[in-house]
């Protein structure tokens, strides 16, 4: 049976991993199940995500945002999502490896506008604009209902501190409120802080993953409550996150570990 050959490559931010494929001129979308199948850990190459690297100019949702790049985000079960912190460093990782871009400050497009990146050593920093706080709502993960905050970082988050956290069940869907969250919610749940948290999550449309930098930045603006600068370590590693008055930086490291060809049937 002939298959669909895909070039791409590897990356993580502090172990959040994703496929990066170059569609640079829009031709060939992926599909669901083809988004699926490249994620798929077993008979895959295996992912988080997929970040699709295509010229803001040739997606439609690049809104003409002033920006050559568009990151495409998808999760590993082919939903979309609005942003994703750790892809927006290995998509500025792969562009920059690639040559696509050559300042050390560029802006990349996404579905939540405009982020700008800047090289900053071995890591990358990513202004990632102002949470949005929302109210309370409740959690249930296995046998415990938590309370956390709301907060937007252009997608959805539920932030909630427990004093154990690897007492928490994170191994099964989320129970939250549907009226609240009708796309669904990444669910983060901390300790500590307020300069240096320690964060688990379960990533909507992926399941508990190794780090999260859109939740990284949602918990951290929680735990400190107003501008400062936290430490947050995620099981894959470290990601500082500083809070201003007129914005929100996240600053971690991005790497290419591979490059491939895979044939998905
Ligand atoms: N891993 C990402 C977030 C990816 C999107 C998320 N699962 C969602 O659906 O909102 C990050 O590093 O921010």
């Amino acid at each position: 049976m002939m298959g669909r050959v895909i070039d791409f490559a590897k990356g993580h931010g502090t172990g959040n991993d994703f496929i990066v494929v170059a569609d640079v001129d829009g031709r060939r979308p992926l599909t669901t199940a083809e988004i699926v199948a490249l994620c798929d850990r077993r008979f895959g190459v295996g992912g988080d995500g997929v970040l699709r690297v295509i010229r803001t100019a040739a997606h439609p949702e690049g809104g003409g945002q002033d920006a050559e790049w568009f990151m495409d985000y998808y999760n590993a079960d082919g939903s979309i999502a609005e942003m994703c912190g750790n892809g927006v460093r290995v998509f500025a990782r792969y562009l920059l490896d690639e040559g696509l871009v050559t300042d050390d400050v560029f802006p990349v497009a996404t579905r939540a506008g405009l982020r700008t990146v800047t090289v900053s050593g071995e890591d990358l920093t990513v202004d990632m604009d102002r949470p949005v706080f929302g109210g309370e709502s409740k959690v249930t993960l296995g046998d415990r209902t938590l309370v956390g905050t709301h907060v937007s970082m252009g997608n959805p988050h539920l932030v909630c501190p427990v004093d154990d956290l690897d007492a928490i069940d994170l191994s099964r869907e989320p129970v939250y409120d549907e009226t609240l969250f009708p796309n669904a919610v990444n669910v983060e749940v901390y300790t500590g802080g307020p300069d240096a948290i320690t964060m688990r999550v379960f990533e909507r449309g992926v399941g508990e993953t190794l780090s999260c930098g859109t939740g990284a930045c949602a918990a951290a603006a929680v735990a400190l409550g107003g501008n400062g600068t936290c430490v947050v370590t995620i099981p894959g590693g470290q990601v500082t996150v500083t809070v201003t008055t007129e914005t929100l930086l996240l600053t971690g490291p991005a790497v290419i570990i591979a490059h491939g060809t895979t044939t998905i049937v």
